[in-house]
């Protein structure tokens, strides 16, 4: 490998690899195994997963396999396994019930870390009078989990700045991560200001604007511009930016070339001047 993986660390200590592979819609159980695989096999030490992706047990499969082979040089604790409570299992006896059935799907003895998947709940209003208590009792389920050692950090995801700051008048656990959408499209300053000022970090999710960004559906020229100066592809400096924004960047891929693309994105540095111009996509492509 002719770059040295990033690692970020979290505030409770624990280093997380800053490009993990997303597995947001792969449902096919044979095609998931192999793509963990492949994926261990080209560098990347950082799974993201959810209950709601159903797709728990083919990585379980996939890992029991890659830590019973020597040929890939890795055992439980080189792995980063993220999985997420689903907005159908708000509640505190629900939580540590989740928790449990992932650490059973996905045959661990712990999980890395466990977030809320979505502040809202299936089937309640976003102004449901119940919700605050709700999310309060799942948190208080993970932080149970958390002092049980089932798993090793726990985090939130899709929280706004409000969400933020009701969690953190019970937490007695700071979130390690709040992991929401992020691209050039949704750069979401306030929300990213707010989450590091809590010492919170900040987890890109469909930094490829669920392949919108990189498929001809959004073109920009800049990004072309700045991928050339690179020899690199628009993936790449997606998460490229994404990274030196101090995000941890989670793309999906179901090939095994682009799997592989996106994890070399950590080979690319973009300048301050390249910044500014992913910055300003936003703003003129809302103003054309
Ligand atoms: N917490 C949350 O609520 C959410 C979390 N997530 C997490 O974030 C991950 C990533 O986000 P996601 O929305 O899946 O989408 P991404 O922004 O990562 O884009 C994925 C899409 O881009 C395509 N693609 C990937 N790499 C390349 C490449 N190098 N060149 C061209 N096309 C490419 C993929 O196609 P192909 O597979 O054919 O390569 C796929 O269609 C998810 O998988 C999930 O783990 C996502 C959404 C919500």
């Amino acid at each position: 490998m002719s770059f040295t993986p990033r690692i970020t660390k979290l505030n409770n200590g624990l280093q997380i690899p800053t490009v993990g592979l997303g597995c947001w819609q792969i449902r096919d159980k044979s095609k998931m195994k192999e793509l963990v695989k492949l994926a261990i096999k080209a560098g990347y030490r950082h799974i993201d997963t959810a209950t709601a992706y159903t797709n728990e047990d083919a990585i379980g499969d996939a890992l029991e396999e890659v830590f019973a082979d020597k040929s890939y040089g890795v055992t439980r604790k080189d792995i980063w396994i993220t999985s997420k409570l689903a907005s159908s299992e708000h509640g505190y006896e629900n939580a540590i019930n989740a928790v449990e059935k992932s650490l059973s799907k996905l045959k661990l003895d712990y999980i890395d870390l466990y977030i809320i998947h979505f502040p809202g709940s299936s089937g309640r209003a976003v102004d449901d009078p119940e919700l605050p208590s709700l999310r309060k009792a799942s948190w208080l389920g993970l932080e149970e989990m958390h002092k049980r050692g089932k798993v090793r950090a726990i985090g939130v995801s899709n929280y706004q700045i409000r969400h933020l700051d009701e969690l953190m008048k019970y937490a007695t656990i700071t979130p390690v991560v709040n992991q929401c959408e992020f691209h050039p499209l949704l750069i979401s300053t306030e929300l990213r200001a707010h989450t590091k000022k809590l010492g919170i970090n900040f987890e890109a999710y469909s930094s490829l604007g669920e392949g919108n960004l990189v498929n001809g559906n959004y073109t920009f020229e800049e990004l072309d511009t700045i991928a050339r100066a690179h020899g690199a592809s628009i993936a790449q400096i997606l998460l490229c930016w994404g990274m030196q924004q101090g995000a941890i960047v989670l793309p999906k891929s179901s090939s095994e070339a682009r799997l592989i693309e996106n994890f070399e994105c950590q080979k690319f540095t973009l300048t301050q001047e390249e910044m500014d111009q992913i910055n300003n996509i936003s703003s003129k492509a809302f103003h054309d």
